[in-house]
C-alpha cells in the first residue's frame, strides 16, 4: 500500500465542518501528501468519510488511538484494515497482549493490511503530567520503554515526538517507523503541543512521518504553506 513517491507529511483533518475539509481535500495532491483522519471527524462522519478519501486516491492514516481490551482492538483494527486505511494505530499503553492480538487481526489482510503504529506519550504532555498520572519516568525514557514494547509485539512503529527520534532510531533501528505530530514551523503557535519540533529537525532527527494540522488547515493558504514545507524538507 506503499505510494511512490513517499509523501512524508501527514495532514491532520481536524474539522467539524466536512465542507471546509473537502475544500481543503480539493487544492491537495495525494503524492505530495498523506491526510490523517481523527477522533472528530470520524465521530461526525464516520467510515464512510474515510472511504471518501481513499477512493480519491489518498493514503490514509486512521488515528483513532484504539486502547482497550485485546479482542476489542483487534477487531477495531481489523474493521479499519476493511476500510482500506493506510496506517491505523493503537495506545502502547494497552500492553503487549493487546498489541499482539491487534497485529495478529491483520494477518489475514496480508501486504494490504495497514501498518500498525503504536502512540507512546502524546506529545501535549510533560514530565509533570506524566507525574501526575503516577509515572516516574521521564518523557524520553517513558517513550523509550514503550517503544520497546511495541517493537517486541510486532508492530510497525510509534507515534512519538520528534524530540525522542533519535534516541528512537538509536535504539531501535532504521526501520522502526516513528510518526511525530507536535510539528510546528519556526514561529508558529505551539498551541496545545509541548514536546514540538520543527520539520526540518524532525526530519533530521529521524522522523519517518510527521504529522502537520494546524500550520497548514489554519493557514490562509494551506496548500501553499504545505508545498513550503515539502520543499524545507527537500533541501
Ligand atoms: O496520534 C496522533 O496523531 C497524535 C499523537 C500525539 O501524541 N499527538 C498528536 O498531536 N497527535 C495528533 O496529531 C495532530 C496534531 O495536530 P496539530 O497540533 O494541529 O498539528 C492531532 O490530530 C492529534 O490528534
Amino acid at each position: 500500500m506503499q505510494t511512490s513517491p513517499d509523501p512524508k507529511i501527514l495532514v491532520a483533518l481536524d474539522f467539524a465542518d466536512k465542507q471546509q475539509a473537502m475544500a481543503l481535500i480539493q487544492q491537495l495532491d495525494p503524492t505530495l501528501c498523506r491526510l490523517k483522519v481523527g477522533k472528530e471527524m470520524f465521530t461526525l462522519f464516520g467510515p464512510e468519510f474515510v472511504r471518501t478519501l481513499v477512493n480519491a486516491g489518498f493514503d490514509v492514516f486512521l488515528d483513532l488511538k484504539f486502547h482497550d481490551i485485546p479482542n476489542t482492538v483487534a477487531k477495531a483494527v481489523a474493521a479499519a484494515a476493511e476500510l482500506g486505511v493506510w496506517m491505523v494505530n493503537v495506545h502502547a499503553s494497552g500492553g503487549s497482549r493487546m498489541m499482539t492480538a491487534a497485529r495478529e487481526a491483520l494477518v489475514p489482510y496480508g501486504d494490504q493490511a495497514p501498518l500498525l503504529i503504536a502512540v507512546t506519550v502524546l506529545t501535549s504532555m510533560t514530565g509533570d503530567e506524566l507525574l501526575q498520572i503516577g509515572v516516574s519516568r521521564s518523557p524520553a525514557e517513558q517513550v523509550l520503554a514503550l517503544a520497546r514494547l511495541t517493537r517486541d509485539a510486532g508492530l510497525d512503529g510509534v507515534v512519538c515526538s520528534a524530540q525522542e527520534a533519535s534516541l528512537l532510531k538509536a535504539e531501535l533501528g532504521k526501520d522502526f517507523k516513528l510518526i511525530t505530530p507536535g510539528i510546528r514551523p519556526a514561529g508558529t503557535d505551539a498551541g496545545d503541543q509541548r514536546r514540538i519540533m520543527t520539520p526540518e529537525q524532525a526530519l533530521t532527527a529521524g522522523s519517518d512521518y510527521l504529522v502537520i494540522g494546524r500550520p497548514i488547515t489554519q493557514a490562509s493558504n494551506p496548500a501553499q504553506t504545505l508545498a513550503e514545507i515539502n520543499h524545507s524538507l527537500n533541501s
